[in-house]
């Protein structure tokens, strides 16, 4: 199914609304406002446990004027997902993530049923008083993690391929078709993927439809089969720039399979009906178009003009700067989404808290980084992977990780593993504006990594820029500002 919805780009009349919603007083949320774990941004959230409704309900009607409006974001991201519910205003009124349960199968796991499953618990985690005020739902997920299908059903009819995964197969065919160094002449692209699948499936192919991991999400509620938006289409070979797929892919055998694009934040639906009952959501709730997780993570982070950038360290490091120009360079792992006028020039690297989660727990990276002096240099010399295989700066398939040798005391170790990670956003930004992109001249952190401060202040040191971590930290935040925008619609 091919088509296009021409619109606006998205985050700019986010941005603008942002800037509205801004100069409404967008505040950091409240503190802990009720008992149990419902806890705004101030306090470290742990992980969803069970709660009793009760101690939230009495607060939360005094928190809400009858009638008011909440916006609900979701963020898939790789090691776990989150919810934020905001106001107009920007205020937090519940939040709560959950790591995915894993259910093993032939190759690794089941992750289509962990992702519905958990999208499904974090909407009973959301409090049974403030679901009725919710208006507009929105979803974010890894970028380029592939769903192939049935068109009739909306069931998978292959394996995902997760964001990371490598297609190698199939990367001849595609760049024989695509212009040279184009965004999707990367073997992790969702055109690799797509056309590996169409080389090895004997399913049928004729009724099958590619999803990318939020539009499969965003369909379990909203219902309409085959939508995706322009950040998440970017890597199966969407142009945002002109709005549409480009004829070199449209003329493809399988391009029946690509899905229509609209804006991210574009209303699709109304929440289906079974689920708007199960779960006690308004009538009216609608669903919106989704993003990426690190595109939300930049909406998330307020960062509006060239020059400004945002780091997502979460299990990967994936880079956003604000650019005037657009770069498409596979051969580093580089390409750009749209955003209005501008472009969100950047890539995504292996390289994170994938690898720190390997070696250490969140409990010892906090005791080991505060004995961290984040001002003298290590001389550890890493590049910190998780397995085999690099997509930017250095676009490398076969590039293994180097995480040796060990000192004995752990405190230089991480010391050396966070360094190292600094050196290679360094790296990126550099490799950014050598190909032309506007400089950057500062970072907002999201992510995992943006609670460790010393790793902030290493970074600030290695990048020689002032590093901050983002006022809003969680894509699902951006999210929720996309459920926002498609409710202002
Ligand atoms: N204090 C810390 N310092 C650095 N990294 C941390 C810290 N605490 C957690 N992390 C890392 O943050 C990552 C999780 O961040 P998150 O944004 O939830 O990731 P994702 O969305 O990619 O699953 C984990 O890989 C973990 O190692
Ligand atoms: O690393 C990732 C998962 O967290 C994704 O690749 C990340 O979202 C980068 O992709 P994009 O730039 O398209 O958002």
């Amino acid at each position: 199914m091919v088509g296009t919805f021409s619109v606006t780009h998205p985050a700019s009349t986010l941005l603008v609304s942002w800037s509205s919603v801004h100069t409404f007083g967008f505040h950091d949320p409240l503190r802990n406002q009720f008992s149990g774990t419902w806890l705004c941004k101030s306090v470290r959230k742990p992980r969803v446990r069970a709660m009793s409704i009760g101690s939230v309900k009495g607060n939360q009607e005094k928190g809400l004027e009858v009638g008011e409006r909440l916006y609900l974001g979701l963020d898939f991201g790789t090691s776990g997902a989150r919810f934020a519910l905001i106001d107009k205003g920007g205020t937090i009124k519940a939040e709560a993530k959950r790591e995915y349960p894993l259910y093993p199968s032939e190759e690794s796991y089941d992750w289509i049923r962990s992702w519905k499953d958990t999208l499904y618990l974090l909407l009973e985690d959301i409090p049974i008083d403030l679901r009725k005020h919710i208006v507009s739902i929105s979803i974010d997920g890894t970028s380029a993690t592939t769903i192939i299908v049935d068109g009739n059903t909306g069931e998978p009819v292959w394996r995902p391929f997760l964001y990371n995964e490598s297609c190698p197969d199939a990367l001849p065919m595609v760049k024989s078709i695509a212009p040279p160094n184009h965004t999707v002449c990367s073997g992790s692209s969702t055109l690799c993927k797509l056309v590996s699948w169409w080389n090895n499936a004997d399913s049928n192919k004729k009724s099958a439809l590619l999803l990318h991991q939020a539009d499969w999400l965003l369909w379990l509620l909203h219902g309409k089969l085959g939508i995706s938006d322009y950040n998440n289409a970017l890597k199966v070979g969407y142009d945002p720039e002109v709005d549409s797929y480009p004829s070199w892919l449209v003329s493809q055998s399988y391009s029946h399979v690509l899905p229509s694009v609209v804006a991210p934040g574009t209303s699709i639906g109304y929440l289906k009906e079974d689920i708007r009952t199960k779960f006690g959501f308004q009538e009216d709730c609608v669903v919106c178009s989704g993003t990426t997780d690190s595109i939300a993570a930049l909406l998330a982070a307020r960062a509006t003009q060239p020059g400004k950038a945002v780091t997502s360290l979460g299990s990967t490091l994936a880079i956003k700067l604000l650019s005037n120009t657009r770069i498409e360079d596979s051969r580093f792992g580089v390409y750009s989404h749209r955003l209005d006028d501008k472009w969100l020039v950047g890539g995504a690297s292996n390289t994170g808290g994938a690898v720190l989660r390997q070696l250490f727990t969140d409990d010892e990276l906090e005791k080991l980084s505060e004995q961290i002096n984040p001002l003298e240099a290590s001389p550890l010399d890493y590049y910190p992977l998780p397995k085999v295989g690099e997509r930017f700066p250095v676009a490398d398939p076969n590039l293994a990780p180097r995480l040796l040798p060990r000192p004995e005391n752990d405190v230089e170790y991480l010391h050396g593993i966070l360094e190292s990670i600094a050196r290679i956003e360094a790296k990126a930004y550099g490799l950014l504006k050598d190909l032309g992109a506007t400089e950057v001249d500062e970072v907002f952190t999201a992510g995992g990594g943006a609670k460790n401060d010393k790793w902030i202040k290493i970074r600030e040191r290695v990048l020689g820029l002032p590093v901050s971590s983002a006022i809003q930290t969680e894509a699902a935040y951006g999210a929720a500002l996309l459920a926002f925008k498609g409710d202002q619609q």
